[in-house]
């Protein structure tokens, strides 16, 4: 159960855009995670499979029938919020027991009991059964905040940014149990986050949003590794993706690729990805390379040179900034690296790692 479709949704607030044609199917027991900067729709998305906003244009379907009309309490959806939304003069255990309380759920007290401590002991918040929000931490009321919806076993599961609060040793705990959770118990769970580390570790599929409007949808590896445009690319990475102007020119019946600031960073181009330029006909591209993909060698097998703008050494990886003339670019080292202010580095890349995206539409050549 928990099969969700969006038959071009759009979502007005006034005049202001909060989604727009949005068609999208959601499967069964599936974990999608939405990802997108801030505006960028997905809290709006959420809401209207909760029933919490009426759309504004388009068809919604839960399970096959169309909710349009059906309010959130016959939707069978759970859904957490950044906020808590915790009821303030009951405890831990009674805002848990809440969802279970309502009418139409017929539970026994020794049946609802079992459910809120199974479920808060999972959250590693059973001792706080007896406690009042306002005698919890931000962290601790967002787990309980996730427990309410959980207790209810809903068949679509909507959690909005329920990690934000907490600190990263929990937060990396809890969203394994989730991910476990989730299989356990058989609901299709969309996530919101801004963290697209957190939507690949946890997604079946991801949905990637700007601006109310869909820009890819796909597995984790194929946003990764195949991004639509230049905006995926640039928020899917961790460091960022480096982008770069470059020109387009034949040299000895080659393609060849040059940095447009300084010649320096030149590519010969050979294959699938020659044929890519060539039959995107234009002089200049865009040129994408991901930090793990620029490799520091010797003088001698280096591509091109760079100067050592800042290093900065993390326990388990470095990010080293270079300068090379007019363009910096970042690249991910091991975390025993030394490097100092103004060392001369010689880097290479593999042309067959390179990203290329058209100038004007941002769009990966490989997709236009
Ligand atoms: N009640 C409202 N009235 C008017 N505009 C709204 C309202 N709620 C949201 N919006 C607008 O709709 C757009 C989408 O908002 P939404 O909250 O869905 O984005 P979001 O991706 O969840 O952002 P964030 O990550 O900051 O929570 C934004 O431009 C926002 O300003």
């Amino acid at each position: 159960m928990g099969s969700v479709i969006f038959e071009n949704v759009t979502k007005m607030y006034g005049e202001k855009v909060g989604i727009k044609d949005v068609s999208l199917e959601i499967y069964e027991d599936e974990f999608l995670v939405i990802v997108g900067p801030s505006g960028a729709g997905k809290t709006t998305t959420l809401k209207v499979i909760a029933g919490l906003l009426d759309i504004t244009e388009g068809n919604l379907y839960i399970d096959g029938r169309n909710v349009n009309k059906i309010p959130p309490r016959d939707r069978n959806v759970a859904m957490t919020f950044e906020s808590y939304a915790l009821y303030p003069h009951y405890t831990v255990f009674e805002n848990m027991a809440n969802p279970l309380r309502a009418p139409h759920m017929n539970f026994t007290e020794k049946e609802i009991e079992e459910k809120v401590e199974r479920i808060a002991g999972m959250l590693e918040i059973d001792h706080l059964l007896e406690r009042f929000p306002k005698e919890l931490s931000g962290g601790q009321k967002q787990r309980v905040s996730l427990g309410r919806a959980m207790v209810r076993e809903p068949s679509v599961f909507l959690l909005d940014e329920p990690l934000s609060h907490v600190d990263a040793k929990v937060r990396h705990r809890m969203r394994l149990e989730l991910n476990r959770l989730q299989k356990e118990l058989n609901a299709t769970t969309v996530y919101v986050t801004h963290d697209y580390v957190e939507g690949l570790s946890l997604a079946d599929r991801i949905v990637i949003l700007n601006e109310g409007e869909i820009i890819q949808v796909g597995t984790p590896h194929e946003i990764y590794n195949d991004p639509l445009n230049e905006f995926v690319a640039t928020h899917v990475g961790q460091p960022e993706m480096n982008i770069f102007d470059a020109l387009v020119s034949l040299e000895n019946g080659k393609i060849i690729l040059t940095n447009q600031e300084s010649n320096k960073i030149k590519f010969v181009l050979e294959g699938d990805t020659a044929e890519l330029v060539k039959n995107h006909g234009k002089n200049k591209v865009r040129v994408g390379i991901r930090p793990q993909d620029i490799k520091i060698t010797s003088q001698e097998k280096g591509d091109f040179n760079g100067k050592v703008y800042v290093y900065e050494p993390f326990v388990t990886y470095g990010i080293l900034t270079v300068n090379v003339r007019g363009i910096q670019l970042q690249i991910l080292t091991e975390h025993d690296s030394q490097f100092n202010i103004g060392d001369n580095i010689a880097l290479k890349v593999n042309p067959d790692d390179l990203y290329l995206f058209d100038k004007e539409s941002g769009m990966n050549l490989e997709h236009l």
